[in-house]
């Protein structure tokens, strides 16, 4: 969504620009900062801060805004787009503030930049997900632990047509572990195909060697499907979000979790005590 699609936050602070807090208003909980506050999720984010009793939404932040605003804030919750997103980060570690990232476009060596940048600010925590939901956690995780009981598995991602990247950032992590668990149980990654694609794209691409396929269709929000399959018989384990208000709690049990955890943390999972 462009800033100038910026939708209102309903709430004490209204969210029309930066939105810094100099010091005449006492905050009273976990000070928190949004960047991105005019996109979807942003957006989304600013209104749950400002209804949750224990937080504070101190500063709400968009593209050319300053960040200096985020002077204030305990913590910072980023929802920007992939190219934003590492900038901002060095930003903010270098300010000492914890960081909830929900935003997108995490591969290795982003995130070996990013433990470079915290081991040189102890005591700063950071949480990168790429998704915030539950289900959506659960569904990765049944995915990883069906995984080596299949001969094939393919994901299909499916996705309102707003969205900046494909694969999405949970296929990509949904693929990377169902690829960890097929070879720690020794098995080939990929299932048996026999197909020679006529066309660039028919099988999809290939994420740690599964097939992961994208799909852009107005109506949708956020969905996956994880498809295993073996001797007669096929699991299909399906997640969807209808509404960005799902990933609110992963959102705000992160912003309050972030700062007793220095370091890097990715995934919501280690937040939910699954086994
Ligand atoms: N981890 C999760 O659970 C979820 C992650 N996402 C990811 O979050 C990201 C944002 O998604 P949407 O909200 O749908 O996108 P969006 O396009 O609606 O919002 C992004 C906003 O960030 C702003 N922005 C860009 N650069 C900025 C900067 N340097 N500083 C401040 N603001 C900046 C844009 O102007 C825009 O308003 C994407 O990477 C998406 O994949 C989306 C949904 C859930
Ligand atoms: O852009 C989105 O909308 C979403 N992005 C995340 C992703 O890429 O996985 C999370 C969720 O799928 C929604």
């Amino acid at each position: 969504m462009s800033d100038s699609e910026s939708r209102p936050v309903t709430g004490a602070v209204p969210v029309t620009g930066a939105v810094p807090v100099t010091g005449a208003v006492p905050v009273t909980g976990t000070a928190v900062g949004v960047l991105g506050a005019r996109g979807r999720m942003g957006s989304t984010v600013c209104a749950a801060v400002e209804a949750a009793a224990d937080l504070a939404l101190v500063a709400a932040l968009g593209t050319g805004d300053d960040r200096g605003a985020l002077a204030a804030a305990d913590v910072v919750v980023d929802f920007t787009t992939p190219d934003a997103v590492m900038d901002n980060l060095r930003w903010c570690v270098q300010a000492g503030k914890h960081v909830v990232v929900g935003t997108t476009g995490f591969d290795e060596p982003r995130l070996a930049t990013l433990r470079g940048w915290l081991a040189a600010a102890p005591g700063v925590g950071v949480l990168v997900a790429p998704n915030f939901g539950v289900a959506a956690v659960l569904m990765m995780t049944f995915a990883a632990r069906a995984a080596r009981f299949f001969d094939s598995v393919e994901i299909i991602e499916l996705h309102h047509p707003g969205k900046a990247d494909a694969p999405s950032g949970t296929a990509r992590r949904t693929a990377q572990l169902v690829a960890a668990a097929r070879t720690t149980a020794g098995l080939p990654v990929a299932g048996p195909d026999a197909t020679t694609a006529a066309l660039d794209g028919a099988r999809g691409a290939r994420v740690d060697g599964v097939p992961v396929h994208a799909v852009r269709l107005a109506g949708l929000v956020a969905h996956q499907e994880v498809l295993l399959g073996g001797a007669g018989e096929t699991l299909t384990l399906r997640h969807d979000s209808y509404d960005r208000t799902s990933f609110m709690p992963g959102v705000l049990l992160s912003v309050r979790k972030v700062g007793e955890r220095p370091g890097l943390t990715v995934g919501l999972e280690s937040l939910l005590d699954l086994d």
